[in-house]
């Protein structure tokens, strides 16, 4: 039986090795974690993430073919494919920090297969990871090889939080690159072999490595400037009178650029996006390619300038101050259908209003109260370390309160910002908000997902995100 184990129990190798696990049944399957706390949950009936259709997949194969532990040496020893799916945070200190991976979680994992392993092992790169990663892992592993054979791959994930199992049962593409050597060629074809049991063979694509690591960022820079394009576009749309979502609607028509990615936001989040755009901006820069690197930090910029774009706009239209106001926000995580808050706009628009002295009311479905005061006072790109290792008890802050019910977070609030497109904030009631709100009433829509027009028949002053502004914000202009 080919046995299988992945090292990072995360939102990548968790979802990822359950789905191996199910359509695979003769092959075993471990996923090994240095948290004792995520693995605890792993094996309980609450699983350490929210993504829909991940506990009934869990569920069928646990026990069988299927193990979560933290034995890491004992199921890497004994793997005859070993995934790795750690952390690959932006770097905060020293060459490349704010831009650089941070490779430390990476390289003392190839350091302890090395130790560990006493037999030949194909190594994939699960994480996202620099162009040119393999070779420092491959470097690694043979200079403490002792006459283990290694192979190393690069198997990218495109999975999308929220959709994590319908995206792993039915992928694009799984991507898989190799050394182009009869030993990386025989590797390559044992992969191929674990998805082929599920993905059609025109649907698994094999490249050389670098090719496999580059095109992981490649796609999500893509995808990332998809939505600044559309963000920037939002902006004039807002000066022009023209609404944001029908010029997509009408972009999008052409088959050859597509409908999907063209939604106007409040800004993109999540771990990957900005880490991969910065991480592609650095390889650029160390490869002398200055006017590469300035294109692609332009999206990130466009992404920081909406997000600021819409604190400016709440805090102009309600006469330049939310200093002692209540603020209600409806939605903390970066996108519908996760739990997952790593570099929500949401963070950034807290802090904003914070900075300005608003009281603020936080509602989401999936996030605790505990999460979100640790996102508001932890510091940039500490979050993307593994949990235990993040700064201990961060202060909470104390113009924040969380609630679980959307009704009171919006109750004697001066304004509502959506800023999660959480399907049930389509239909609030939201005449009874209204009524328990103090007047001028504000909703600021960072997600376009209220009709602006309903909601103004009801009193409020409503702006959403690149639609025509109504004339209480064209008067009060944002700097
Ligand atoms: N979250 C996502 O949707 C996607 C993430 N990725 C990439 O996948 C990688 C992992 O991302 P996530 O799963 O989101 O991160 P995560 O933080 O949810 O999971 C990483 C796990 O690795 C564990 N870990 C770190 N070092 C370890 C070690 N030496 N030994 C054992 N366990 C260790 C951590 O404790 C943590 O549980 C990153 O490189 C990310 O860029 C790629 C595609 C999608
Ligand atoms: O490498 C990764 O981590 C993953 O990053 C993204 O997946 P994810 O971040 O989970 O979610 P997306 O659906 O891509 O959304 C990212 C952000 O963009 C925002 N977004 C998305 C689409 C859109 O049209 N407009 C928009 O503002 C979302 O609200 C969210 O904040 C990619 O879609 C995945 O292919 C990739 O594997």
């Amino acid at each position: 039986m080919v046995k299988i184990c992945c090292i990072g129990a995360g939102y990548v190798g968790g979802p990822t090795m359950a789905v191996i696990a199910l359509k695979c049944p003769d092959i075993e399957v471990a996923v090994v974690d240095i948290s004792v706390s995520r693995i605890t949950a792993w094996n309980s009936d609450q699983l350490p993430i929210y993504e829909p259709g991940l506990e009934d997949v869990v569920k069928s194969c646990r026990g069988k073919n299927l193990f979560f532990s933290t034995d890491v040496e004992k199921h890497v020893s004994e793997a005859d494919i070993i995934f790795v799916s750690v952390n690959t945070p932006t770097k905060t200190r020293g060459l490349g920090a704010g831009k650089a991976a941070d490779l430390t979680y990476w390289e003392s994992a190839a350091r302890m297969i090395a130790d560990v392993s006493k037999s030949d092992k194909i190594v994939v790169e699960k994480s996202t990871v620099p162009v040119k990663t393999a070779e420092a892992i491959e470097k690694i592993l043979t200079h403490n090889s002792k006459g283990v054979n290694y192979q190393i791959l690069s198997n990218p994930e495109f999975l999308a939080e929220g959709t994590a199992i319908e995206d792993l049962f039915a992928p694009d593409r799984v991507l898989i690159g190799g050394r182009e050597t009869p030993d990386g060629q025989r590797a390559i074809k044992a992969l191929k072999d674990v998805y082929a049991h599920w993905v059609p063979e025109e649907r698994i694509l094999c490249t050389n490595l670098w090719s496999a690591e580059l095109s992981k960022l490649a796609a999500n820079a893509f995808l990332a400037q998809r939505i600044s394009s559309v963000n920037a576009m939002s902006a004039l749309c807002e000066s022009t009178g023209a609404d944001v979502a029908q010029v997509s609607h009408a972009v999008g028509k052409d088959t050859r650029i597509g409908h999907k990615f063209l939604n106007s936001s409040v800004g993109f989040g999540g771990s990957c996006f900005q880490k991969d755009i910065l991480n592609l901006v650095y390889i650029c820069e160390c490869n002398g390619l200055l006017e590469v690197a300035n294109y692609w930090k332009q999206v990130i910029k466009v992404n920081d300038y909406q997000k600021n774009r819409f604190v400016n706009r709440i805090v102009s239209s309600m006469f330049n101050t939310v200093s002692g106001k209540k603020i209600a926000i409806l939605g903390f995580a970066f996108k519908k259908d996760t739990g997952d808050t790593r570099e929500t706009p949401a963070i950034d628009v807290c802090k904003g209003l914070l900075g300005d002295k608003a009281n603020l009311s936080i509602y989401d479905p999936q996030v605790t109260e505990e999460q979100i005061q640790r996102d508001l006072s932890m510091n940039k790109f500490d979050w993307d370390h593994p949990v235990h290792l993040q700064p201990m008890s961060p202060s909470s802050v104390k113009q924040v309160s969380v609630v679980w019910d959307v009704y009171e977070a919006a109750k004697g609030a001066h304004g509502l910002c959506i800023l999660t497109e959480w399907d049930e904030f389509k239909n609030l009631d939201y005449k009874q908000i209204y009524d328990n709100m103090p007047k001028p009433a504000f909703v600021f829509d960072g997600r376009n997902v209220v009709d602006p027009h309903k909601l103004r028949e009801i009193g409020f002053i409503v702006y959403s995100i690149g639609k025509p502004l109504d004339s209480w914000l064209k008067d009060m202009p944002a700097v």
